[in-house]
């Protein structure tokens, strides 16, 4: 195979409470065209991003592809050519470093030969045990239908050290270790990169696994990592009657600026209140998706407050919402607004919101990140 083009969702994370655990995958997608070449690397990037995020070696998804080449033990290749499409506002609390990240270990692996389903995907449905239940392997809780050990395999993550964002010191690097396989045909990889070495490296690229793992296998996802350091994740589908909005603004806040505003340690009466809603906030989407119950289940006491001079039309708006009695969160790190919005609130946002920011309503991602071959290979 020598080109590809993968389609990665938005993600918002969080959700409220959730604070690193819970995500939602949301049908609004990037396409990442990439293709192995004997020449030298070279990026175009339409949308998002276009004329910020470097056009070579420096682009984050390119570098992705190498840290993923040298992790499946393949050769690297001389030259990596992609064509960005890009929907994912940067910097906004959409997932966009995730997606990118997402991108390009699919992208990797697919042009290596080592998806665990051979034969190409078409897009949404290319990976297996994606029942909207739970990847197999992702699940210590017994579930029924839930096989699979969860064995992580050895490209497995440490646990989250090093953010691959904003080109910054941690991010992953090129192992330089000779072009042997130029033009895409590099020795193939003695084992396939199933998709739990995906979560687990794509964690380790981002930090955290509360984008990713909705990015990878889409729907409502919530993700931990167990005493090993690998990450985990258990995925659930929303009710219907649930609307995901976002409220997207002009202004940008990097996650890393957010996550530096941040206390090292919080009250545990905090702790015990962020607990008691996040587990109220799964049955909310999932059971009982009642507005009222979507507003209590959304409270939070570890991030917002925190975080709120930095993004101060954000936490304004989310508390004029909220005191309508619309179940309103910072998505991800901000400055976005997420609203799970259902019949009786769905009229109540627009008439909050100015004119600077831009609404969308979006469907939940039922399957997550997905890869095809061009039609014209
Ligand atoms: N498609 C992409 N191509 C190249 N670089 C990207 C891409 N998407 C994101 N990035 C890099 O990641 C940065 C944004 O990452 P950051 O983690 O700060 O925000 P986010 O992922 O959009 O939001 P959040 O993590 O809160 O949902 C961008 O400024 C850019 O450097
Ligand atoms: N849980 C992360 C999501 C953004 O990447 C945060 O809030 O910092």
């Amino acid at each position: 195979m020598s080109k590809v083009v993968v389609r990665v969702p938005a993600t918002s994370a969080n959700l409220g409470p959730g604070f690193d655990s819970l995500g939602l995958a949301l049908a609004h997608h990037d396409h990442v065209e990439a293709e192995l070449v004997d020449g030298e690397s070279a990026v175009v990037v339409e949308g998002a991003g276009a004329g910020e995020v470097g056009d070579g070696e420096e682009h984050l998804i390119v570098r992705v592809m190498r840290t993923t080449f040298a992790r499946m033990g393949v050769d690297q290749p001389a030259g990596i050519r992609l064509r960005c499409r890009n929907i994912i506002p940067h910097a906004r609390g959409m997932g966009s470093s995730s997606a990118a990240i997402v991108a390009g270990i699919y992208a990797a692996r697919a042009l290596a030969g080592a998806a665990p389903d051979s034969a190409p995907g078409t897009l949404g449905d290319g990976a297996p045990g994606r029942d909207g239940s739970g990847a197999p392997g992702h699940d210590d809780s017994g579930a029924p239908g839930r096989g699979g050990s969860g064995a992580a395999g050895d490209g497995g993550s440490g646990g989250g050290s090093g953010a691959a964002g904003d080109g910054g010191s941690g991010a992953p690097g090129h192992d330089g270790s000779g072009a042997s396989g130029r033009g895409g045909s590099g020795a193939r990889p003695s084992t396939v990169f199933t998709d739990d070495d995906v979560f687990a490296l794509a964690t380790e690229l981002e930090g955290h696994p509360d984008n990713v793992a909705p990015c990878i296998f889409g729907g409502l996802t919530i993700s931990w990592s167990d005493q090993s350091g690998i990450p985990r994740m258990v995925k659930l589908t929303p009710d219907a009657a649930i609307q995901p909005v976002v409220l997207i603004p002009s202004s940008r806040l990097s996650t890393e600026t957010a996550r530096g505003l941040l206390p090292k340690d919080v009250p545990h009466k905090d702790a015990s209140f962020n607990s008691g809603r996040s587990a109220l906030l799964i049955a909310a989407l999932t059971q009982r998706p009642e507005s009222s119950l979507l507003l209590a289940a959304t409270e939070d006491r570890l991030h917002q407050n925190y975080r709120a001079p930095a993004m101060r039309k954000t936490a304004d708006l989310v508390e004029r919402l909220r005191s309508r009695g619309v179940p309103a969160v910072v998505s991800g790190a901000g400055p976005t607004i997420l609203v799970f919005s259902t019949t009786d609130t769905q009229d109540l946002i627009a008439p909050e919101v100015g004119n600077d920011w831009l609404i969308q309503h979006l469907d939940v991602d039922p399957d997550g990140a997905g890869v095809q071959v061009p039609e014209t290979r």
